[in-house]
Order: structure tokens, then sequence, then C-alpha cells
């Protein structure tokens, strides 16, 4: 192939147009006779279930308006390919320096373990290794990440070379070691038995440290890194961790690769993928970012928890790239470092990637190090733009989303590039409460956003286009769907149980629209799912997850994004859990459903499903006594009352039937039915 000639990249544009228009009209008409069927059949003033009426229609308003929202990102979505040997041919001795940041926090729940795993499996990329500089930022502050990372700097001298040898895939020893095995009477069969066993050892001795929560004195005397930890030290007062103005006093590379601390990098080449968006030669100028796939190593088959994402990753962002780009989600996401500072995009400058690389020498090293110390410190960013137009924005829980959407604003394009080998192989969260907590932070930030002056539609009015605003506004207003679907799954299974009918009868004309819309829509999301290779179960289970995240994570994210919008509330980071104890995890590769606690989020859960089984009983006891007339006119609320007891069958389960530690507490499940009860004598306008 001619690799002197033709682009870096090529951009395919997704099908099937003619199709979207049928679509997306069926829809919107059946969404209009709807509304024309709420509206002209509301109750009589005192006819019972007038209020009821009134929400539910409210509620279909707003999923109308939602619906309309998702269609911008189906609309326009592209699929990007590169060319790796045409960058290699070309530009091989020009390529930029790099700098990776990596951050970790807590080494409790981010075990220095996976965090050396990340950091080794960048230091494996396929990349001239002079260009490309590792940073760790432990928040935490850390004596064992510290050490893990000495014992990992001390292995990566073996690791490195064997990863280059035999082109290794994973570059995370423990994910390679956990997965591959060689035959014996292969010749790398003694490279790779010693390489395992170095790692073993280095692992045990790391894990040995954090049993005994201490660092022998003989270790410490063989780096003077520990002797930071000699004062009072602790993670809320600890010396500077890295920064972005700090790696550009020390490498200063044109490109930033940031990701979480258990972000393993799973194939050799996509730092050079990215290169050849941002090198290219036509368009390269454009793009501030690349973001690829946050995909994860740990999800079950089915996907209990819905934690892979599959159709924002899938579906969503090849949208939002064919919108002018995705959002900046953290991890995963290639920088140009210059977009990061705050310059704004010029179609007349060609932004070359050149980065003088600071001449260090020995000597002015240790002074290097002392000036680096007081850059990080977070002091040093008073009264300036650091935080503000500078870096990432401070003081928003999605502080990658609101970053990503500035970058925009000042004009740059963003890519996303899902290669058909993961980029990178993450840790998702492995039980229920983790999921609806992590659901709760992003949710709550995205509504900080839409809620502040940055709002898509306000900020980014003439600076992006509008399809990106709702793209944006998908995700930005994902807290509030929190009301309305809560006011579907509670009202109408009270309505049903009190024998008003809040649907058209199956028999009349108006029942038509509402069964063309719900069929509809799920036949488009289980096809979504099926075309990207979830199984039928992990659709289920999404569905699940849908519902659960809306009644509890977007509904507490809701109440606190306006708490703090009216001063009330500041928003904190909970960070995720990277690790479980055995039997918890045993039950999740089980696909066992984890509750196990008295969480006010369960409690949630546990009344609406309760609810719902006692309105059902009640509703079919209706219909008996009433016989097929009852039947007609409140045939849509027992399927909706139905759908929501099958799919809330793991909360009965873990109620009634379960004994393991991750069942529901009998305190809760009383709770939820006493709560049930006192409903059943509130009467219903
Ligand atoms: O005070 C903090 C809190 C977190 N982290 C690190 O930030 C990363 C993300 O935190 P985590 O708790 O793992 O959040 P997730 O929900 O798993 O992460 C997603 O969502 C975050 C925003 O909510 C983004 O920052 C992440 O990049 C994105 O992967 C981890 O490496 C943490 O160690 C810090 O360095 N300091």
């Amino acid at each position: 192939m001619d690799t002197t000639e033709g682009r870096l990249f090529e951009v395919k544009i997704g099908k099937g147009r003619a199709w979207k228009w049928l679509y997306a009209g069926s829809m919107l008409l059946g969404l209009l006779l709807i509304w024309v069927y709420r509206a002209s059949h509301v109750p009589e003033a005192g006819e019972k279930g007038r209020w009821a009426w009134t929400a539910v229609f409210a509620a279909e308003l707003w999923f109308g308006f939602y619906w309309f929202l998702t269609l911008s990102v189906r609309w326009n979505p592209i699929y990007r390919f590169t060319y790796k040997d045409r960058l290699s041919h070309r530009y091989e001795e020009k390529l930029p320096g790099v700098d990776i940041f990596i951050c970790t926090a807590d080494p409790i729940i981010e075990p220095p373990s996976i965090v050396i795993n990340t950091v080794l499996s960048v230091m494996a990329y396929d990349y001239p290794s002079e260009k490309l500089n590792v940073y760790l930022s432990d928040d935490g502050c850390s004596i064992f990440t510290f050490y893990a990372l000495l014992e990992a700097l001390q292995f990566a001298k073996s690791w490195i070379p064997f990863c280059k040898k035999f082109n290794i895939q994973p570059m995370s020893p423990s994910l390679f070691f956990s997965k591959s095995t060689v035959p014996v009477h292969d010749s790398s069969f003694s490279d790779w038995t010693t390489m395992e066993k170095l790692y073993k050892d280095m692992e045990s001795r790391i894990d040995a440290a954090m049993k005994l929560g201490d660092i022998s004195k003989e270790i410490k005397a063989k780096h003077e890194g520990f002797s930071e930890w000699s004062s009072n030290i602790s993670s809320k007062d600890h010396q500077a961790i890295v920064k972005l103005r700090v790696s550009e006093k020390i490498s200063n590379g044109p490109i930033i690769l940031t990701i979480d601390c258990d972000m393993y990098a799973n194939n050799a080449g996509s730092v050079r993928d990215a290169l050849c968006f941002f090198m290219d030669e036509k368009q390269g100028h454009e793009y501030a970012f690349v973001q690829f796939p946050q995909t994860y190593k740990n999800t079950t088959k089915n996907d209990l928890y819905a934690s892979s994402l599959k159709i924002i990753q899938k579906v969503d962002f090849p949208g939002l790239d064919g919108q002018g780009g995705p959002l900046y989600t953290g991890s995963c996401c290639f920088h140009r470092r210059d977009c990061l500072k705050g310059r704004k995009y010029s179609e007349l400058s060609n932004v070359e990637l050149k980065g003088e690389r600071p001449q260090i020498l020995e000597a002015s090293s240790r002074i290097l190090e002392e000036k680096t110390k007081d850059l990080a410190t977070c002091s040093y960013e008073e009264s300036t733009q650091w935080g503000k137009e500078i870096g990432l924005k401070y003081g928003c829980p999605v502080e990658d989303v609101i970053t990503g959407f500035v970058i925009q604003c000042r004009g740059w394009k963003s890519v996303y590039f899902c290669p058909k080998r993961e980029a990178f192989l993450g840790l998702a969260p492995t039980t229920l409460s983790q999921t609806l907590v992590q659901h709760k932070r992003w949710s709550e930030g995205d509504l900080q956003i839409f809620l502040s002056k940055y709002c898509p539609f306000l900020y980014g009015f003439r600076r992006t286009k509008l399809g990106l605003q709702m793209g944006y506004s998908i995700y930005c207003l994902w807290a509030v769907n929190s009301i309305p679907t809560i006011i579907y799954a509670v009202i109408p299974s009270i309505c049903l149980l009190n024998e008003i009918s809040l649907f058209p009868n199956v028999f009349s004309y108006w029942f038509i629209p509402f069964a063309y819309v719900i069929s509809l829509s799920y036949i488009v999301s289980l096809w979504e799912s099926l075309i990207h290779g979830e199984t039928l179960k992990a659709w289920w289970n999404e569905k699940r997850m849908w519902l659960y995240k809306r009644t509890t994570s977007y509904l507490f994210a809701f109440v606190d994004a306006i708490l703090k919008m009216l001063g009330i509330n500041e928003s904190a980071f909970v960070i995720t859990p990277k690790v479980v104890d055995e039997d918890t995890s045993k039950r999740y590769e089980k696909e066992i459903m984890e509750f196990g606690s008295t969480s006010l989020m369960f409690m949630i859960l546990s009344i609406v499903a309760m609810l719902n089984l006692f309105c059902l009983v009640g509703g079919i006891g209706v219909v008996i006594v009433d016989g097929a007339g009852a039947l007609g006119s409140l045939f849509m609320q027992l399927l909706l009352c139905g759908s929501l007891v099958l799919i809330n069958f793991p909360i009965f389960e873990a109620s009634f039937f379960r004994k393991d530690k991750g069942c529901i507490p009998i305190s809760t499940t009383l709770s939820s039915v006493a709560v049930v009860i006192i409903a059943y004598f509130i009467p219903v306008f």
C-alpha cells in the first residue's frame, strides 16, 4: 500500500436515513395523538383521577421531549478508521511527546497493585519510549502507592522489553498473566515463566506491605522519597501532586492522555491511533481531544448492572461525533495540551504539535523538583485562571464533561474513536449500590451544568451546533427523568387498584398510538442492543437498571442539584471502589443482585416493587369481579403494572427467598410493606 498519500484517517457515515425518517415521523405522529387524547379526555373537575391524569400527561409530555433530544445522537452517526502505517511512514521521526496522567485517590478502595498495572500498561505502548512520560497523581498521598510505584519501575525494566519483544497485549501484567498461558515447548516459554514469577513476587511484596500496614525500614532506606512521609502527613494535608503545569516543566508533551487508575491500556497502538487524528494534514488542526470508549473487563455475561453502557458507547457517541464531537468523559482521552490550557480555535492557525521538551541537566533536576512542588500546590492557583479557563474546570462532580464542553465552545471539535481491539479495559462497579452512587454523581454533575451558565442551549448557542447542544442535554437532563418515571411507575398502578382508568380502552382507536409508541420504542431498543452484541437478558437487565437509576440515583441527584443551586448543599465526590470482598464478588459473578444494606435508595426500590405487586394482585381481583369491560379499560395499566412486577423479580427474591448477605434486610422489606399499606388508604384524586 502507498503510505505517502492519503489521509491518516477515514470517516464512514451511518446508513439508513430513510428508515430514520420513517421512525422519527411515525413516533412523532404517535406522540402527538397521545397528547391530543390526553388533552381532550381530562376528567371533569370533581371526577376521580383528574390529578392522576394531569400528572401522567405531564410525564408523557416530558418523555416526548426527551425522546426528541435523543434523536440528535441517532441522526448522523459517524465511524472512524485510522491508518497508522501512513502515520509512521510520514512522521516517525517527528512524533510528538505524550504525557500520560493517571490519577488515584485511595489505596484501600483503589489498591496500589491495580494502580501500577495501569502504569505498566501505558509504559508499554508501541511508541518511542523517550517521548512517553507517565505521571501518577495520588490524591490519597499513600506511602504504599509510592512504594508500589518504585517496585513497578524496577519491574518495568524487564516487562517493557518483554512486551516489545513478544508484542504483548494486554500490556497490564496482571491481566496478561490471568488470560494467557504459553505451551511448554514454545521458544518463549522460559522468558514467559521468568516474567510471570517476577510479577507474582512483586505483587506479593506489595500486598504484604499493605497487609502489614507499614513499609519496612530496609525498604525506606532505599529511596529518599520515603522521607516525605516522615512529617505529619495525611490525605488532606500532603505534598503537592502532579498537575498539568508541573508536567510542562518536566516533559511538556504537546499531547496528554488522562486515565483513571484502574484503566489498563489494552491496545499498544492507541497513541498512534490518536495521533492519526491530531496529525492529519487536512483536519488535524480542528481537533482538541480524541475520546476512546471506556470499556470494562469485569462485566458479567448479561451485564447485570448495565455498566458496559453499550448503547452510549456504540450509538450515542458515534452520533455525537457526527454533531461536532463526543463529550470528554475523564478517562481514556487524548488531549492537545494547548486546548486544555485554554487556547481558542482559529481556522487560520495551523496548530503544530511542537512542544519543546525542557532541557534538564542532572544538577538542575533537584532544583526543578523543589520548584515543581510549589507549582503543584492548590494555593498556587489562587487568583489565577487555573480551574476556570486553564486546565480542568473545578467545582463540578463531572469536571470532565464541563471541561470538554467549554473546549468545544471555543471552536474546537473532538473525535470519538472505537478501535476493533479495545483501547482500554477498566473495572466497572460490582454492586448495585456502587452503580447507583456513581450514577448519582454523574447525573447530579450533569444537571449542575444544565442549571449553570454553561447550560448547553445557552452557552453553546452560536458556539456549537444545535444537534450537539441537544446531545449534551440528553445527559444533563438525566436527573430530571426521575420525576416522570416515578409518576409512571406509581400512579397508573395505584389507579388500577382504585379502578380508575388512565388509558384508552383496548377496543378504542385511541389505543393504537399508545400501543404503537410503546412497542416501537421497545423494539428499537431491543434491536440496538442485539446488533451491538448484547444478549436478550442483558437488554432486560439494562431495562431494570434504567428503572432503578431513574427512581433512585437520578432522584437524589435532582434534589441535591437543586439544593446546591439554592446554596443549601455542597456536592462531594464519592470515589467508586475498585474491590469488594470475596462473597460479594462471587455473587456478582453469578449475576445475583447485591443489596445487603439498609440504604434509602434500596428502600425506594423496595417500595416501588411492593406497591406494584400489591396493585397487580388488587387489579387482577378487580378484573375477575368486573369482567371483560374492566379488562378493556384497565388493560394498559395491568400491562404496565405487570411489567414492573416482572422486572422487579430480583427485589422479591432478595426480600423473601434469599438468605445470603446480599439480600434485602428484613427491616427494609417490612418498612416498604408498611408504606404500601398506608398508601392504600390515601384517596386518589
Ligand atoms: O478526589 C479524587 C477523586 C477521584 N480521583 C480519581 O479519579 C478517577 C475517577 O474516579 P472514580 O471514583 O473511579 O469515578 P468513576 O465514576 O469510575 O469515573 C468516571 O467518572 C468521573 C467523573 O465523575 C471521571 O472523572 C472519570 O474519569 C470517569 O471514568 C479515579 O482514578 C480516582 O482515583 C482523584 O484522583 N481524586
